[in-house]
């Protein structure tokens, strides 16, 4: 498979997720779409299950952060849902990150650790959680703490992915959202690149969200993000 662009389905309505989805062609490529909080405490499973029938692949974003024991029995029961990749904060701890990875064992959901999200930069990383680290250097120590722990990737932002592949292997996946185009709004994301910038970075996928879903023309966002990424 090509190095995906992740589309973060993040809808209030599914009736309108459904119709952003049905204006890209049939034939195209198999999307690979994301599933966040938003939409799954409204729509459960049965929209999970809906889209993989559809024949979507699945990205289930739920960012687990929980006791090893419930985090362990979650994930048993998400590696019955045949999804692509599953979310877990790392800053859960090895155990848990373990935990996730033993709960996850049979399937073949890749099991994803978001390091510092990337709707915080320096100075929130500094003043509000009080972490004496540069964000490159916190994002190292969770992306070394998930890969010892059984990972298969983490969430980061595209900005970090040389450092997190020299610290762990060039096969550990970096997923990277923070995705903005030249022309579109940052929003709540700090730690931002375009398209292009994080392809050179060595991201093995981008996701993106709002630049797509809020686009006037959502599919040709799509592919103009696409080209951008894949040049
Ligand atoms: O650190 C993180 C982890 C997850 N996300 C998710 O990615 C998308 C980004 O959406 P945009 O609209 O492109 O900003 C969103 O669903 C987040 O929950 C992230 O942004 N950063």
């Amino acid at each position: 498979m090509n190095k995906p662009v992740i589309v973060a389905l993040d809808f209030a309505d599914d009736f309108e997720c459904i119709n952003f989805l049905n204006q890209f062609p049939k034939d195209d490529e198999k999307l690979f779409l994301k599933i966040g909080l938003e939409m799954f405490c409204q729509f459960g499973y049965p929209f999970v299950r809906n889209l993989r029938e559809r024949g979507y692949n699945i990205f289930l974003d739920l960012k687990l952060h929980d006791i090893p024991n419930t985090v362990k029995r979650t994930c048993e029961m998400i590696a019955q849902w045949d999804v692509q990749m599953l979310t877990v904060h790392a800053t859960g701890g090895s155990e848990m990150i373990a935990a996730a990875k033993e709960g996850l064992a049979g399937s073949s959901t890749q099991l994803l650790a978001v390091t510092q999200l990337t709707s915080l930069g320096q100075s929130e990383l500094a003043n509000e959680l009080q972490v004496p680290l540069e964000s490159q250097d916190y994002v190292t120590h969770l992306a070394k703490l998930a890969y010892q722990n059984g990972a298969d990737g983490v969430i980061s932002s595209a900005l970090e992915v040389p450092v997190i592949k020299a610290a762990t292997s060039t096969d550990f996946l970096c997923v990277t959202p923070g995705i903005r185009p030249k022309s579109a709004q940052v929003g709540d994301q700090k730690r931002v690149a375009t398209p292009a910038h994080a392809r050179s970075l060595g991201s093995d996928a981008i996701v993106v969200g709002r630049p797509i879903t809020q686009a006037e023309n959502g599919h040709q966002a799509y592919v103009n993000i696409c080209k951008e990424w894949n040049k």
